[in-house]
């Protein structure tokens, strides 16, 4: 039995923009997914994804895909569920040369679904890693990444950036810009909270709404281009530790989200709940259309804020995790 786990993360700035080849700096967080994985005799894969829906669901089904598997709850999910699994199993069995492995996996995850937390990178590294090991191939976070890119670009349908994927293989605060990655040495340990609506967002549909807007107004074009510069700016700003400079940034970045129609109601509140409480800075983080925002605050004044704010579920402080993908067991 093998256990990969890998982190979370939220966006400092430069989410939708780096689908276009714009730099954005991701930092991953104390918030794991972690992949159980046993080998099978046979070629098939069962998965159990105890935290899918309310109750979790059990899948089994031959390596060909050819029996569909029947799981009572909504096929889309188990579809967009599976594309990640099954993903990241082909990517492990081409690793270890073994296109035959079958597996038995058990994912459980304290990252919210579809909420801008990287919930999709997360398990996509931590089970490539795992079935990978499970085969006897150790990979590098690097080789993780790359692979679990590769996952999420399929999912996606074409649209993804390298960003979630890098971040959650190397841990830290990353700045990803087209195919260029790296981590960021000695990033200040900001003073992150995050709120969370209870809601999420359709990666693929934002991403595509973002991508027609661009394509009919070059206004949109230049917001996107627009949000390159800041995050930028935003990078100078963490060279010199200027800690309220990120903060101004952050707000700037959520106003040119908003006008690319990627906020909400409620995200926009979370927002407001948390500028009201003199934080920093405070924007969406993610694909968005609901789920979470992240906030600096140094005092515990934006978190209470959050607790108290009609349509917040849950507010934590997230803490920068500097290791990436790692093995548990
Ligand atoms: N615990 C889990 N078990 C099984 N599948 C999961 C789990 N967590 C996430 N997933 C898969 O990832 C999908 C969510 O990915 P999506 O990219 O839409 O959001 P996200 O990664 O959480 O947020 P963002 O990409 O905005 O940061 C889920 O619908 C599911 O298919
Ligand atoms: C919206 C997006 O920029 C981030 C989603 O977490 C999409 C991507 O980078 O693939
Ligand atoms: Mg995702």
């Amino acid at each position: 039995m093998t256990v990969s786990s890998a982190p979370g993360k939220v966006y400092l700035f430069g989410e939708h923009a780096v689908v276009y080849g714009e730099p954005a700096v991701p930092c991953a967080i104390e918030r794991r997914a972690t992949v159980t994985v046993e080998a099978r005799r046979d070629d098939r894969l069962r998965v159990e994804a105890r935290d899918l829906t309310l109750d979790g669901f059990t899948v089994e089904y031959g390596a060909s895909g050819d029996d569909r598997p029947d799981v009572d709850v909504a096929t889309p999910l188990v579809e967009a569920a599976m594309g990640y699994v099954e993903g990241a199993v082909e990517q492990a069995r081409d690793a270890a040369d073994a296109p035959d492995a079958g597996f038995d996996m058990v994912v459980e995850s304290d990252i919210p679904l579809g909420a801008g937390l990287g919930s999709s990178a997360a398990v996509v590294c931590a089970a490539i890693d795992a079935a990978a090991r499970e085969l006897g191939r150790d990979l590098t976070p690097e080789a993780v990444a790359d692979r679990a890119y590769r996952v999420e670009h399929d999912v996606q349908e074409g649209q993804a950036s390298r960003a979630d994927t890098f971040c959650s293989a190397t841990g830290g605060a990353v700045r990803v810009e087209g195919d260029d990655r790296r981590r960021i040495p000695d990033a200040p340990n900001l003073p992150l909270v995050v709120g969370y609506d209870g809601g999420a967002g359709d990666t693929g549909e934002l991403v595509a709404g973002v991508r027609t807007l661009r394509d009919e107004y070059d206004f949109a074009a230049d917001t996107v281009g627009a949000i390159g510069d800041l995050v930028r700016a935003g990078e100078r700003a963490l060279a010199d530790d200027d800690v309220a400079e990120v903060g101004r940034l952050m707000d700037f970045n959520h106003g040119l989200l908003a006008a690319l129609g990627v906020s909400s109601r409620s995200l926009d509140a979370m927002v407001w709940a948390a500028r009201d409480a003199d934080a920093l800075g405070a924007k969406l983080t993610g694909a968005g259309g609901g789920g979470c925002i992240v906030a600096l605050d140094e005092t515990p004044a934006a978190r209470t804020a959050l607790d108290y704010t009609p349509g917040c579920e849950e507010a934590f402080r997230a803490e920068l995790d500097r290791e990436g993908v790692r093995a548990e067991r």
